[in-house]
């Protein structure tokens, strides 16, 4: 594999001749999107803007902001989600993640209202209960008995997605729900390591599995949908998502079809709670690794009268919200986005033709000296006042960037800080295991190896 330095000069907009730098097809034949990814995307990192051949394919890796911009924001209608990306459709429909154009506006409008401040400000208490319960859960464990960060963390993320967007109680039916999701993503990720899959109606034995995978996740689905159903009655105003979007149902079966619904559920399933559990077990990995920023944190959470309960805690938690935002720039979740050219144009002085592939390189952006120093230091202070809405003008990806920037940025950023919040008052955090542990890339940047810690009450 071999970066080729530019040899030509940029060209302005209208003489569009020029290459980017061109990093050759690789030698062997690994998956493009499996293997050592972190690493491809470091160093093709270098120049503002990377072109990757590959088996006939035109793949452009966008490495710098202003570009990244331009895309996201300034020229998005040029662009539609990337059809690597779109191999989500087997499991999510056509659901927000992956939609474009007149769908994707209509479902993002029937999607907004549950994500508004009043509604939001709703959800915060069952996102405290469920933070009260895993500090419970952890002061309970036998002296000595490590945590396993993510499989934890997931749970609890989960309990709050139930109770806050589908209405539901977490019980005993649900405990494997964040273990079949897990699975069904690196199924999804297997499958989308490749830019020639097989359709999935051919029946090799990866495809036989990828869809018993899926026909578990839409049992756990149905199961939710049904169990919501059956409690409609007693709620008049109904406040989670769910419970909202069969209410619209009954009053107007043409607004959302069965389809669409399952299709925009499964899609909060999935984005609603494992990239925020990954993201926040990173964030309690480094708090636990580094003494003076645990102190640091926990000197502004003990300054609150009691554990925090509402959203109204956040004003006084900046940098608890910045422990969590820290850890989305150091391990984004996603690392990179993909977007495919709808038509030809000139994007950076080059030619796009439509069909090319764009990889956005998150990761690229949140490591670069000169957006931020001391890239590699985790550090919670750097985000005095920062508005969610503005991340991306502040060269924060975390939540993508223009109109298809993350919906649950707001409802992240509240869940994770208070979550945050609590475990800090509540327990001591001390890693179980010495030594780095680096991440990987699996459609998320998960860690090599099990972030476990040891946790004692306070
Ligand atoms: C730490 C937590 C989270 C992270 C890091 C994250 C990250 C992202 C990113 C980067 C995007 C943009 C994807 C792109 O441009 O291709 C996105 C979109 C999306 N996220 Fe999140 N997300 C998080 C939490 C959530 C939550 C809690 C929900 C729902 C409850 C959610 C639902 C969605 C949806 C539906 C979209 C598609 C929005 C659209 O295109 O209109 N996410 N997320």
């Amino acid at each position: 594999m071999h970066l080729h330095p530019a040899t030509d000069p940029v060209t302005p907009p209208d003489q569009v001749a020029a290459k980017p730098p061109t990093l050759s097809a690789f030698a062997s034949l690994p998956p493009l999107f499996r293997r050592d990814l972190l690493t491809l995307f470091a160093r093709a990192s270098e120049s503002p803007f990377v072109r990757l051949d590959y088996l006939g394919f035109r793949l452009f890796q966008l490495n710098d902001p202003a570009l990244i911009r331009e895309v996201l924001l300034d020229k998005e209608r040029r662009y539609r989600k990337g059809r690597l990306m779109r191999r989500l459709s087997a499991v999510t429909g056509e659901g927000l993640l992956i939609n474009d154009g007149e769908r994707w506006k209509k479902h993002r409008r029937l999607a907004n209202p549950s994500m508004s401040g009043r509604r939001l400000a709703g959800y915060a208490p069952a996102m405290a209960e469920s933070a009260r319960l895993l500090v419970e859960r952890w002061r309970a464990l036998p002296a000595g008995q490590p945590v396993d960060l993510i499989a934890e963390i997931s749970r609890t993320t989960l309990i709050a997605l139930l109770r806050t967007l589908f209405g539901i109680d977490y019980d005993a039916r649900y405990a494997d729900v964040s273990e079949v999701i897990h699975r069904l993503l690196d199924a999804l990720v297997q499958r989308g390591s490749s830019l020639l899959a097989p359709p999935l109606s051919w029946p090799t034995p990866a495809n036989l599995a990828f869809r018993r995978k899926i026909a578990e996740a839409e049992a756990i689905l149905a199961r939710i949908i049904d169990s919501r159903r059956r409690h409609l009655d007693d709620d008049d105003d109904p406040s989670d998502l769910l419970g909202q979007w069969l209410r619209q149902r009954e009053q107007d079966p043409e607004h959302f079809t069965p389809d669409e619904m399952r299709d925009e559920l499964m899609t909060m399933l999935i984005a609603g709670h494992h990239s925020l559990a990954i993201a926040l077990s990173w964030a309690l990995w480094e708090i636990a690794g580094d003494a003076g920023l645990q102190q640091g944190l926990r000197a502004e959470v003990d300054a609150l009268e009691q554990a925090p309960a509402d959203a109204n805690a956040m004003q006084d938690l900046p940098l608890t919200q910045g422990a969590f935002l820290e850890a989305l720039r150091l391990y984004p979740q996603p690392p990179i986005l993909l977007r495919d050219a709808l038509s030809d144009h000139v994007l950076g002085g080059y030619r796009i033709r439509a069909g090319d592939q764009l990889i956005i390189n998150i990761l690229a952006i949140h490591h670069d000296p000169q957006l931020w120093p001391e890239p590699h230091r985790f550090r919670a202070d750097r985000y005095p006042n920062i508005n969610p809405d503005h991340l991306m003008q502040a060269h924060h990806l975390g939540f993508g960037g223009g109109p298809r920037s993350c919906i649950g940025r707001r409802f992240a950023l509240i869940e994770g800080t208070l979550l945050l919040a609590h475990l800090l008052r509540g327990l001591q955090l001390d890693r179980a295991t010495a030594g780095p542990i680096e991440p990987r890339f699996a459609g998320m940047m998960v860690p090599t190896a099990p972030l476990l810690l040891h946790v004692t009450p306070r």
